[in-house]
């Protein structure tokens, strides 16, 4: 038998509430539809923060469950990618992540009986060279068009991905032990209730 939800989750992203399953959190999925355009000169830590506290809010408005909101945003060189629109632009983006480091970001909120709390993990990921043969290859599989940056880490991707320095659940879209914390601070129980809630420090 499936547990009774804890949490709103505010997202349409299967990867976070899979996340979410993985420590025993079982989410009501409310997806909810904010504006994701950045500010002009907004850095991303304060963009994905923002985008992440707006999808918190909007989902306690459906639920009466403490609500969680997240985003993740690629960065690099400063520039923030979202999604790819086609491919050219999955290509491009690719290219332009490929040899070197770029970050990945992501911002969580949760919204409770603590009030709104927020987190923020920026991972760093270092990819090797990608040929043009392996991008049109990357793209036929249709993994990287609904992926900030274009593509998946967890998936397929992951051949092109040497090593990271960071969060890996953050990348994939939820930073899981920032979260926990947060789900704490909220009274809301992970591992399915089994794991004791420590009391806020
Ligand atoms: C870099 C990277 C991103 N992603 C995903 C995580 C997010 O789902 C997505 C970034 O877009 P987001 O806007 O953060 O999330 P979303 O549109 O999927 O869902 P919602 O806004 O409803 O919460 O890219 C991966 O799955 N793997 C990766 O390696």
């Amino acid at each position: 038998m499936t547990p009774a939800p804890v949490l709103c989750l505010a997202s349409a992203s299967p990867r976070r509430r899979d996340l979410l399953a993985s420590i025993g959190v079982t989410v009501e999925v409310h997806p909810v539809d904010i504006d994701e355009t950045p500010r002009s000169g907004e850095a991303a830590d304060d963009y994905v923060v923002r985008l992440a506290r707006e999808k918190a809010l909007a989902g306690a408005r459906l639920s009466v469950l403490p609500a969680l909101g997240s985003d993740t945003a690629v960065v690099c060189d400063g520039e923030i990618l979202g999604k790819p629109v086609d491919r050219e632009h999955a290509g491009a983006m690719l290219r332009s992540l490929a040899g070197r480091e770029h970050q990945v970001v992501t911002g969580v909120a949760v919204t409770g009986p603590a009030g709104l709390q927020t987190g923020c993990v920026t991972t760093r990921v270092f990819m090797r060279q990608i040929t043009d043969a392996e991008l049109a290859a990357y793209w036929a599989t249709g993994e990287p068009s609904d992926k900030a940056g274009g593509y998946a880490i967890q998936g397929l991707a992951a051949v092109f991905v040497e090593h990271i320095e960071g969060s890996h659940s953050a990348v994939v879209g939820l930073p899981l032990y920032e979260t926990a914390d947060l789900l704490a601070r909220q009274g809301v129980p992970v591992w399915n209730g089994a794991l004791p809630i420590e009391p806020m420090s």
